[in-house]
């Protein structure tokens, strides 16, 4: 029989009790910012679960981590206060377990609707890292900014690629994006032009939120990486493209990418995903030794982009690609960030890169979609090359189960004019 919780849980929720994502929440405006898992449509308060002494294990008993406004002091707690924490947790909420069940005043106390809650960023993010380890993304933004002869790198096929991103302006779902403005150059000999952004974009990504982390100078072994991330959000990289390709050579991403990313506010644990583990795809030439991992895997997650375009009611589905289609795994990527003595610490985001599939309807953002503007999408009544103002983004990302689903909600945000 199915794990069942006694809160009510619509089949098609992505928060059933096999989930249990974390999250940071305020109940109602002014209140402090506290832990949360989200189940059904509810949100379940862990800085009360806490006060009332249900985390009993060895591991979070001691502990004040859910007493915290962000889940930094759980994430360096590591894989054993997680998997206690998630334990304590699913048996709290199954439907034959009486102790919070048949307790009103808790149950009054720590379930609060999640249509009532502020989402806000769950972790402090002190570095975040984006990589780029999607073929697809690699050899079609490679054909249009390099050209087909040199679509890929060499080095790309050796190593998982990345470039270091801006924590600042890392945002929550739900937060407008305000369109960058800076230097772009049209073509040819022309000048370079000062303005609000012709091609802005979105990039459909994901992220691993890093655990404990490591001492400088001791990097981790890629068969322990796992145990380094503590689980993943659905991220939009939203890149200004002529910004981007005027600016990036040869230092790489800045301010064409540093304005604005959105993260979604819940973190799927990998222990909620593992029942969606898949192998990885077969990598040729075979990696060196150092990013050799004795199991390879990815995970079976639909990812979906929707554009609402401004002055619109509907929302279009514009892509549908998935997350085992990386090359590079998040446990090869995290090995390779840390092998020449990087230090990584709990809270840093490390994103996938752009996940796009082979097929044209799978790709993650505008510029290959729309081959750089030059074959407009139809989005009922209108066309898009690039994203106008006013126009909204939402992400989404579910895997589906035997009856249930372990989703990720959603990550959106809306595009404001420049000023
Ligand atoms: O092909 C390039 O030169 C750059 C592509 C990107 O936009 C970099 C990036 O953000 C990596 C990714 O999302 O995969
Ligand atoms: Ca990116
Ligand atoms: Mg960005």
């Amino acid at each position: 029989m199915a794990l069942k919780s006694f809160v009510e849980v619509s089949p098609d929720s992505h928060f059933p009790i096999q989930n249990l994502p974390f999250g940071i929440f305020k109940p109602e405006p002014g209140s402090t910012p506290r832990p949360g898992v989200a189940i059904g449509d509810y949100v379940l308060d862990l800085s009360s679960i806490s006060d009332a002494g249900l985390f009993d294990g060895p591991f979070l008993s001691g502990s004040d981590c859910f007493q915290e406004p962000n889940l930094n002091k759980f994430l360096a707690l590591g894989r054993p206060a997680w998997k206690e924490a998630r334990a304590t947790l699913q048996n709290l909420l199954s439907a034959d377990e009486p102790k919070l069940r048949d307790n009103a005043n808790l149950r009054e106390k720590s379930l609060v609707p999640m249509g009532k809650v502020e989402m806000l960023l769950p972790i402090v993010i002190g570095d975040y890292t984006d990589f780029f380890s999607s073929m697809h993304h690699a050899r079609n933004c490679g054909i249009m900014f390099r050209g087909p002869e040199n679509a890929i790198n060499p080095n790309w096929f050796h190593l998982p690629i990345a470039y270091h991103g801006r924590s600042s302006s890392i945002v929550v779902s739900g937060t407008d994006i305000i369109r960058p403005r800076g230097q772009g150059h049209p073509s040819g000999n022309t000048p370079p032009y000062f303005g609000p952004s012709r091609k802005l974009d979105f990039e459909l990504e994901m992220a691993a939120v890093v655990g404990p982390g490591n001492e400088l100078g001791k990097p981790v072994d890629v068969n322990e990486a796992g145990d380094h991330i503590f689980g993943l959000v659905l991220l939009n990289d939203w890149s200004a493209r002529d910004i981007q390709s005027w600016e990036y050579v040869p230092l790489g991403p800045f301010l064409g990418k540093s304005f604005g990313t959105t993260m979604s506010p819940w973190i799927v644990t990998l222990d909620a995903l593992e029942p969606f583990a898949c192998d990885a795809p077969k990598q040729d030439p075979q990696p060196l030794p150092y990013l050799a991992e004795k199991i390879s895997k990815n995970y079976d997650i639909s990812l979906e982009v929707q554009i609402k375009p401004a002055g619109q009611e509907d929302s279009c589905v514009v892509t549908r690609s998935n997350f085992n289609h990386l090359y590079w795994t998040v446990t090869q990527q995290l090995a390779h960030h840390t092998i020449n003595g990087c230090n990584l610490r709990p809270g840093d985001l490390l994103g996938t890169g752009t996940i796009s599939g082979p097929e044209p309807e799978s790709y993650g953002c505008l510029l290959e979609l729309t081959w750089n503007g030059q074959k407009p999408l139809s989005l009922k009544g209108t066309t898009r090359k690039f994203l106008e103002d006013g126009d909204e983004v939402i992400f989404s990302g579910c895997s589906k189960g035997d009856g249930y689903n372990v989703g990720f909600g959603t990550c959106s945000g809306k595009i404001l004019p420049s000023p």
